[in-house]
């Protein structure tokens, strides 16, 4: 792995991490509430049933009516939940709003019953959170590599979306082998579609 790339990753990963955390209480709700709507109005959503979805945290778009929305629609929905055993591994269980644990990370999870564990390569629509984007769907996350290695387990034909606030689209990000591409991102202005998959 180039430690160039590693580098340009890292000092990008602590600007937008700091830009994200200036951003005010109005602008989050104001575009989490656009977004909401972007979603629910998706042409693909009355075609997928099962949704990997996750809980947000740290003024990321807020995704907890979201959720329930997709959830009260009759989607299967489930969140991720970090394995701490294996480095960098998470596992996708069903959600339920009243039945959630906060991680180490203060991310809000469902519990790891494996009855509630879903298969991973059967997800239809996969929300994945981001630090940032660029317009050839590369994508920058928390640095843990969580999704990168969940994406490999994904079928070719799920829908991978990639939410974010406008703020967090730059022009360019420097992308390693395993960096997994998006297919769409939706950001309060706009939804990008990067790869036509339907
Ligand atoms: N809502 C949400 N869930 C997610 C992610 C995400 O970006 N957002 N992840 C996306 O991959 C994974 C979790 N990855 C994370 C990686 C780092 C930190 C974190 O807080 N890092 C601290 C430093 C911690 C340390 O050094 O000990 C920090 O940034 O201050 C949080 C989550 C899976 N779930
Ligand atoms: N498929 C993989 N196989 C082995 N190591 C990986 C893989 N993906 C990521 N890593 C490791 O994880 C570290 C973080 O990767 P990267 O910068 O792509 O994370 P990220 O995409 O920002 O984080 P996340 O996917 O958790 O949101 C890398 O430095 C690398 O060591």
């Amino acid at each position: 792995m180039s430690d160039f790339i590693k580098d340009q990753r890292a000092q990008l990963r602590s600007l937008m991490k700091q830009k994200r955390h200036e951003l005010d209480t109005y602008s989050l709700y104001s575009s989490s509430s656009v977004i909401f709507n972007t979603i629910a109005s998706h042409p693909f959503l009355s075609q997928k049933r099962i949704i990997g979805s996750y809980s947000s945290f740290k003024n990321e778009i807020d995704m907890q009516n979201i959720n329930a929305h997709l959830k009260a629609l009759g989607h299967e929905v489930y969140l991720p939940v970090i394995n701490s055993k294996i480095k960098g591994h998470m596992d996708f269980y069903s959600y339920d709003e009243h039945n959630l644990v906060v991680n180490s990370f203060g991310i809000k999870e469902p519990a790891a019953l494996t009855q509630n564990k879903a298969d991973t390569a059967k997800l239809e629509i996969l929300l994945v959170p981001m630090l940032a984007f660029d317009l050839k769907g590369n994508r920058l996350g928390m640095g843990g590599g969580y999704y990168d290695r969940m994406l490999k387990r994904v079928s070719s034909d799920c829908l991978v979306i990639g939410i974010a606030h406008e703020f967090q689209k730059l022009q360019y990000i420097p992308v390693q082998s395993w960096d997994m591409p998006l297919d769409e991102a939706i950001t309060e202005k706009e939804h990008y579609i990067f790869i036509k998959k339907y």
